[in-house]
C-alpha cells in the first residue's frame, strides 16, 4: 500500500485527536531518524501505523491476541499495552509490511523490550516526546534526546514507571527489562 493510503487508512481508524498525536510522532521520528542515523522513510512507516489498532474494541483485540499467537501474558496487565502488538499484526496481514524493522517497532512501542533496535528506540521514544504531548518530564525528556537516544529513553520509561507505581498498577516485565537493558548500554557506551 502507498504512503497516502495508508495515511488515509490509518486516520479513519482514530479520533481526530489521536490523528494528530500520530502526526506528531511521524514528524519526530523522522528528526530522530535523521539524528541518530535510522532510515527515515522506514520510521515515518512504523509512526504511521504505530496506533492503527488503539482503538479497536476490546475483544477484537482480545480475539487476536489468542487466535495469533501474540503473548497471552499481555490479557493479565492494562488493556492499553495491547494495541502495540495487535497494531503489528494489523500492518502485516492488513497493511502487508513485510520490513521487520517497522513490524517490530510498532509491536514493542508501548512496552519496549530488551535489546531494542534502533528503529524500536526511535518510535518509542517519538511517541513520549511527539509536540502535543504534555506531561511533567517530557521537557527534560526532549532536552536529553538532543544527545542520547537512549538516555531519553530511559526517562519515558522511568515516567511510565513512576505513574504505575503511584497508581498501584502492574508493570508489563518488557518495560523493565527494556529499561535495565538501556542503563546497561548507557554504560557500557560510556566505558
Ligand atoms: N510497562 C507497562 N506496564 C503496564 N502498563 C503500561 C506499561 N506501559 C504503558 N502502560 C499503560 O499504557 C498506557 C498507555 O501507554 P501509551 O500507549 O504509551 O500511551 P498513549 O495512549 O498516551 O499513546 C499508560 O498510561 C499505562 O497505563
Amino acid at each position: 500500500m502507498n504512503r497516502d493510503a495508508m495515511i488515509e487508512a490509518v486516520r479513519s481508524e482514530m479520533p481526530e485527536r489521536r490523528w494528530n498525536h500520530t502526526l506528531g510522532v511521524m514528524e519526530t521520528s523522522i528528526i530522530l531518524a535523521e539524528r541518530f542515523g535510522a532510515d527515515p522513510v522506514k520510521a515515518e512507516q512504523a509512526a504511521i501505523l504505530h496506533d492503527v489498532a488503539k482503538y479497536w474494541q476490546t475483544s477484537r483485540m482480545e480475539s487476536i491476541i489468542r487466535q495469533e499467537g501474540l503473548p497471552a501474558d499481555l490479557l493479565e496487565f492494562d488493556k492499553e499495552l495491547w494495541h502495540a502488538p495487535v497494531g503489528a499484526f494489523v500492518a502485516e496481514q492488513l497493511f502487508k509490511v513485510t520490513d521487520l524493522d517497522v513490524l517490530d517497532a510498532i509491536r514493542y512501542h508501548t512496552s519496549g523490550r530488551e535489546g531494542m533496535t534502533l528503529m524500536d528506540k526511535i518510535v518509542c521514544l517519538a511517541d513520549y516526546m511527539e509536540p502535543g504531548r504534555d506531561f511533567p518530564a517530557v521537557h527534560k525528556i526532549r532536552e536529553i534526546a538532543q544527545h542520547s537516544l537512549e538516555k531519553a529513553l530511559v526517562a519515558g520509561f522511568d515516567s511510565t514507571i513512576s505513574y504505575l507505581l503511584q497508581q498501584g498498577k502492574r508493570i508489563y516485565p518488557l518495560t523493565v527489562a527494556a529499561r535495565n537493558d538501556l542503563l546497561l548500554f548507557i554504560r557500557e557506551a560510556e566505558q
